[in-house]
């Protein structure tokens, strides 16, 4: 086999660059086969198109998907984005964004003019257009706390169900440790290998909401792992013009690489959360404690800032899975078990400091976020909203939210249907001026950057109560007790 990838290359990889100007030009079927190797793997060569463009179809078009599919339009592929939901299909060809996320609107829009991207619910086309096919499905928490891959599945099988010649299958979904042995072993049973074989290709995703784009062209690392050489350096090279570093290992390694990530990151800050329980009865300030530990590298300051604790679409729902894993393999994994604990029990700590100050039952509170962390309208596991669950259990008399993304109560995700009595206790703030009015205590929960600029000054009077707990240690405690207000935040210390 040619060595066509470059000096240093691996002589003999899966992929034949068409570097010349028009070589490979089809824009629908650009590869071709290269022998089928022994059982599942080894065939599928890609030509690359005009320089360094494949075409490459990314199934599931959420947070990630559109988020990836952009970014490889961006580089220069020709981008198909498929996903089940032809409503959100519909918006993302007008040029939608049916979530939101900073920048992605707009580079939506270039993409779309230049002809680099397009959305499709067809399940043929998404599989026939491209043999790189990038799998960015939900794998959300089943109910018993293991990950749910009836998406993932449903994406496997669609393929298998049009598989028209040889494909890699690159995982980016966060998918159980085992996972893409299993994906392997599925396409085994469904096609035949020996005419179109398939290539899995694990692709862990590390990118966060809010921060998307960022997170995406400048990647900490990108991890490719898979047990064809040449496929894995095909996937690497999809990402040719990034600043990033890769690190190529084995299936296993590279879903763990993931979880324990993301254990780490959630353990983080459990640790800071629990000093901050300590820090707050002996009067130190966690945010220095955090800035002066983050000044050794080793540590960082990084997922080191203390508060009502972790949520969203990841990090509960990933240590979750892990913990399962541990428990089916009879490991014990009592640090990440701990870090959940405290996570689970940080808003309790939080409200029993509120209750502290004036008992909540019959007051009126407003809560400042819905949405799990700013810049996102992602409300999955958002603590915003336990907090929220919460006051509506211990008996406040109203719970008025306030959070840029949401108009209305029922758009709030709550974790649980609230019952009649509760549901009756909920309203959402939409006029800032008026916000305040009444309320005994406001929380903030989600450090949206606008929140700064509240009319504290007015709310000061206009509330019953000018009581402020900030979950984020984000608001400038002086300039609020200037103005009259209250405030508690998390362990801010003694000087403050
Ligand atoms: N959200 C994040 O910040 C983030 C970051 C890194 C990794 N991840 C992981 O990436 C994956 C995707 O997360 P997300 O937040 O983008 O999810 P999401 O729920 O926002 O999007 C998933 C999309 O997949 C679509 N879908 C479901 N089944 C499908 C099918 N069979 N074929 C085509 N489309 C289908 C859904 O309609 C939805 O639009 C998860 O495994 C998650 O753990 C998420
Ligand atoms: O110092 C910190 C940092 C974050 N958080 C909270 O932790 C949660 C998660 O925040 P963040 O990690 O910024 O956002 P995610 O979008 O959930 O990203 C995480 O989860 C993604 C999905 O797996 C990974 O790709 C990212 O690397 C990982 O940071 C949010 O509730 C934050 O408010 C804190 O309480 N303290």
């Amino acid at each position: 086999m040619r060595g066509v990838y470059g000096e240093g290359r691996p002589e003999g990889a899966a992929v034949e660059a068409a570097d010349r100007e028009g070589a490979g030009r089809d824009l629908r079927f650009g590869y071709g086969v290269r022998g089928a190797g022994a059982g599942t793997t080894g065939g599928a060569a890609i030509v690359w198109r005009r320089r360094r463009s494949v075409n490459i179809t990314v199934i599931g078009s959420g947070y990630v998907g559109t988020t990836t599919a952009l970014v490889l339009a961006k580089l220069g592929h020709q981008v198909i984005g498929y996903d089940v939901d032809a409503s959100k299909v519909e918006r993302l060809n007008r040029g939608e964004l049916p979530f939101r996320e900073p920048g992605l609107e707009e580079l939506l829009h270039e993409l779309l003019q230049d002809g680099k991207i397009v959305f499709t619910a067809d399940g043929r086309t998404a599989v026939t257009s491209s043999q790189l096919l990038m799998i960015s499905v939900g794998t959300p928490s089943a109910a018993d706390g293991n990950a749910d891959l009836k998406y993932l599945t449903s994406a496997i099988d669609t393929i298998a169900e049009f598989i028209d010649g040889p494909k890699i299958v690159i995982t980016k979904s966060t998918v159980p440790i085992g996972t893409n042995r299993w994906i392997k072993e599925r396409f085994a049973e469904k096609v035949d290998l020996t005419k179109t074989p398939v290539d899995v290709v694990s692709n862990p995703e590390f990118l966060r909401e809010g921060s998307a784009l960022h997170d995406s062209f400048q990647p900490s690392r990108t991890i490719v792992g898979g047990d064809n050489p040449l496929a894995v350096e095909t996937v690497k090279r999809l990402y040719s013009g990034l600043p990033t570093t890769y690190y190529t290992c084995d299936f296993e390694t590279a879903e763990m690489i993931k979880y324990a990530s993301n254990g780490f990151l959630a353990a983080k800050i459990s640790f800071i959360n629990e000093i901050a329980r300590l820090a707050e009865e002996v009067g130190a300030d966690i945010g220095g404690v955090a800035r002066g530990m983050g000044m050794d590298p080793r540590i960082s300051s990084h997922h080191l800032s203390a508060g009502i604790g972790y949520g969203g679409s990841c990090f509960p729902k990933d240590v979750a899975e892990l913990l399962h894993l541990a428990n089916r393999k009879n490991v014990k994994l009592s640090m990440l078990a701990e870090a959940k604990r405290v996570n689970d029990t940080q808003i309790d700590w939080f409200v029993e400091r509120m209750q502290a100050v004036a008992p909540l039952k019959g007051q009126r509170v407003l809560v400042l976020g819905v949405a799990f962390k700013e810049d996102t309208d992602d409300q999955r596991e958002s603590p915003g909203i336990r907090l929220m669950e919460r006051l509506l259990k211990l008996g406040v008399r109203e719970v008025r939210a306030f959070d840029p993304t949401v108009r209305a109560v029922d758009e709030i995700r709550w974790t649980k249907p609230l019952g009649k009595g509760a549901a009756k206790r909920v309203k959402v703030a939409t006029d800032v001026e008026r916000a305040a009015d009444g309320v005994h205590a406001v929380v903030l929960t989600t450090p949206w950057k606008s929140f700064e600029t509240l009319p504290w000054k007015q709310w000061a009077t206009a509330a019953a109560t000018p009581v402020v707990f900030d979950g984020r240690n984000f608001l400038d405690d002086v300039a609020l007790r200037g103005l009259g207000w209250q405030y508690y935040g998390v362990a801010r210390g003694r000087g403050r």
